[in-house]
């Protein structure tokens, strides 16, 4: 069978990855390396394909209809808001993600944008290499101790951020309906209490309906001027315009994004915003995390058109037709 495959992480000569599939008797289709993939691109790109591992490329309903011969879709990673869920459930695509192997990694990256933002390592970078050496003044960082950060999502990441803050010195509250038992963090009644309390907002829930622009201009306008506000999540949990406002008006303090409402986003967008720190989507990205979820999602590839239904299979439930 045909394997699309545009996670840009795949090696086909790789042992536990491209050759077993090979070996299996599939046949890989490699999509070229694009900075974003289009439906259209996806459709033309998969055709006549069974399987497809991919990171972020739009299989809308759409796109499903179009591709009948798929029956699983192996998504790098754990976020699948990419992939419209019910059109999959409706065609009889399997939807499989690679859980809990990057979640440190994106804890590991919070953490660093976290200290980045604090300490104003991009902004000492800058000055150090432009010859100045300037140690009191507008670069002086700021410290963790004493400070009190809010997790909204207290899953998986959310409580991997708090490990990794434990020794901090940092008081830790969440907000999130579902969890009730997080020791070490006060739960808040609301979203408003976390706004108002705290000084670091670290963002760790996925893209949903009721999160999109979770936090958007009214949001903002609730929190403390000295607020850092972190993004490693989905870039749409935030309102890109009204941050960029209120980092420029001065109405919080700071911002680090991992992730962005378009990706790649437009870097004339950030002209004249000041204290953002950005990535490029690399939260769950290290060598390590990589080799993981590339074998995770290769073995789940196998199963599925094996015939049997993994455990990473999320849709395996409310699968309408069997794969
Ligand atoms: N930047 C990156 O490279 C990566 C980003 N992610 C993103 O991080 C998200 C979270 O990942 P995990 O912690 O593994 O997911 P998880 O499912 O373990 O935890 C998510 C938590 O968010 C909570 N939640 C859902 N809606 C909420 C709301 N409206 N308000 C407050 N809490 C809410 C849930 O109850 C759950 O406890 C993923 O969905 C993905 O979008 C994940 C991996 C890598
Ligand atoms: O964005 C990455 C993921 O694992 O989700």
């Amino acid at each position: 069978m045909k394997i699309f495959v545009s996670w840009p992480g795949y090696d086909p000569e790789d042992e536990q990855t491209g050759r077993r599939l090979v070996e299996a008797g599939h046949e890989l289709v490699l999509a070229p390396k694009l900075r974003a993939r289009t439906e259209e691109d996806v459709v033309r790109l998969a055709d006549g394909c069974t399987g497809a591992i991919v990171s972020t490329d739009p299989f809308t309903a759409e796109v499903l209809g179009a591709l009948p011969s798929l029956r699983i879709i192996a998504r790098v990673g754990v976020g699948f808001d990419s992939i419209d869920r019910a059109a999959a459930d409706a065609h009889g695509v399997a939807i499989s993600i690679t859980p809990g192997m990057n979640a440190e990694t994106v804890a590991d990256h919070t953490l660093a944008l976290i200290l980045a933002l604090v300490r104003k390592v991009p902004q000492q970078d800058a000055s150090v290499k432009a010859g100045r050496w300037e140690r009191v003044g507008p670069f002086t960082p700021s410290e963790l101790p004493g400070k009190t950060v809010g997790l909204i999502g207290a899953g998986t990441i959310g409580r991997a951020v708090a490990r990794r803050l434990a020794g901090f010195g940092v008081s830790i509250c969440y907000f999130d309906q579902l969890v009730d038992d997080f020791p070490g963090a006060t739960k808040l009644a609301s979203l408003t209490d976390l706004y108002a309390r705290c000084d670091i907002i670290s963002l760790h829930v996925p893209l949903l309906d009721e999160t999109r622009h979770l936090i958007d201009a009214a949001a903002i306008a609730t929190m403390k001027p000295s607020a850092l506000i972190i993004n490693t999540a989905r870039g749409p949990v935030v309102d890109q315009e009204a941050l960029f406002v209120a980092l420029k008006s001065g109405q919080i303090a700071g911002a680090a994004l991992d992730v962005f409402e378009a990706e790649p986003p437009d870097p004339q967008a950030f002209d004249g915003v000041p204290n953002l720190v950005c990535a490029a989507h690399m939260g769950g990205i290290s060598r390590e995390s990589v080799a993981r979820m590339t074998a995770s999602a290769t073995q789940s590839i196998l199963d599925v058109l094996a015939g049997s239904m993994p455990e990473t299979v999320v849709n395996r439930q409310t699968l309408r037709i069997p794969v």
